[in-house]
């Protein structure tokens, strides 16, 4: 506890930066702590971590919860999933609604520290990147969506999962006018779950579920299928919208970014003879433009350009059709660029 107070205290000038603390985003988010070289050392149960060579503190929050600190300004930074500031979102208009519904206007809804609400999106990370679906048991008798209206259905997205069911009900209720929509009770049993949601179907809990899905082992293991999605999702870098510190959001912001473009891309060396040069810079234009030396050589050239990891294999193909020859390609471990 002592030590804990100590390190409150220690946060004092310090922008918050808030990292998932376990599951799915934690070990890439990590990763890309250390290529944007923010040293730190985070002891054993503890949740915060001062960083030791910029005026930054990691808090290590539940992903689900970071859009919470982050959009009411309490951290400045934060990386969590698409999906998370998605459900976020759709629990605040939830909660404007009921608002309005009983007349309770303003006072509540101020921010007690001040600050606008909300958070803005930075930047796409690039990984934990899935699918939020409606499964439903694959040998069963849903075979859409609509089938689901009425019944229960599982998740740990209850806010997606709720606009979304009242979409469909609207839909099969022909119901366009959004006066009438909004105080709408929805007839579909939306159940909190906070885990292990594939097994909700088995174990007669729940008739459908909304739950990610990656490679779709999980879903298939439970013997479900998907029949509709939720929303696409990915890990993302968000930032409060009265940040405590902007110019260290930007710096961060723009290590994290050359970090994941070094990640994306490779660079590619390749000499080429002068005259088939227009056709080669085609294949490789580079993230701005190709570098291109002399060599020494008469009628060559030798060139170097960024190209996209995943398209590496087809340029050197296509390259070496052009007449390209001594195809190199480096990884690149660092980029900045504005
Ligand atoms: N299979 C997956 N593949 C890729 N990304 C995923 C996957 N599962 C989850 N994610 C991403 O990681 C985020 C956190 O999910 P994760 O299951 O790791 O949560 P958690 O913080 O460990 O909580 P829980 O205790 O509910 O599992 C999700 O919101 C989603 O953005
Ligand atoms: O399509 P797949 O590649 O199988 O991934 C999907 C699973 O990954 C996530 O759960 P996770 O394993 O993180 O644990 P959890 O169920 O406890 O959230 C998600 O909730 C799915 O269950």
């Amino acid at each position: 506890m002592a030590q804990e107070l100590i390190r409150l205290e220690s946060l004092e000038g310090r922008l918050l930066f808030a990292v998932p603390k376990k599951g799915r985003l934690l070990q890439a988010s990590l990763n890309l702590l250390e290529g944007a070289d923010i040293q730190f050392k985070r002891e054993n149960r503890l949740d915060i971590a001062l960083v030791k060579n910029l005026p930054i503190a990691l808090v290590f929050l539940p992903a689900a919860d970071i859009p919470t600190f982050v959009g009411e300004g309490r951290v400045d930074l934060g990386i969590t999933g698409h999906d998370q500031v998605q459900e976020h979102d759709a629990g605040v208009r939830a909660l404007a609604r009921a608002r309005r519904m009983s007349n309770e206007w303003d006072t509540n809804a101020a921010p007690a520290n001040g600050k606008p609400q909300g958070c803005e999106i930075v930047m796409d990370l690039g990984f934990g990147v899935c699918r939020l679906q409606v499964q439903v048991p694959a040998k069963g008798e849903y075979q859409q969506s609509r089938d689901l209206i009425g019944k229960n259905i599982g998740t740990s997205f209850v806010h997606l999962a709720r606009e979304y069911f009242a979409r469909l009900e609207l839909e099969q209720d022909g119901v366009t006018d959004p006066a009438l929509a909004e105080g709408r009770k929805l007839r579909t049993k939306i159940i909190e779950l906070s885990g292990s949601v594939e097994a909700a179907c088995a174990l007669g809990v729940a008739d459908g579920i909304v739950d990610l899905v990656e490679s779709g082992e999980t879903m298939k293991a439970a013997g479900l299928k998907a029949i509709d999605t939720v929303t696409e999702t990915s890990a993302i870098l968000i930032k409060s919208k009265a940040p405590s510190n902007p110019a260290l959001v930007d710096l961060i912001a723009a290590r994290i970014g050359g970090v994941i473009t070094a990640q994306k891309y490779v660079l590619c060396q390749y000499n080429v003879p002068r005259e088939r040069l227009p056709e080669a810079t085609k294949i490789t234009p580079g993230k701005r433009a190709a570098t291109v030396m002399s060599l020494d050589e008469e009628g060559w050239v030798a060139v170097s350009a960024m190209v996209e990891k995943k398209q590496v294999a087809t340029v050197m193909d296509e390259l070496v059709t052009v007449g390209a020859t001594d195809v190199l390609v480096l990884d690149i471990h660092n980029t900045r660029s504005t």
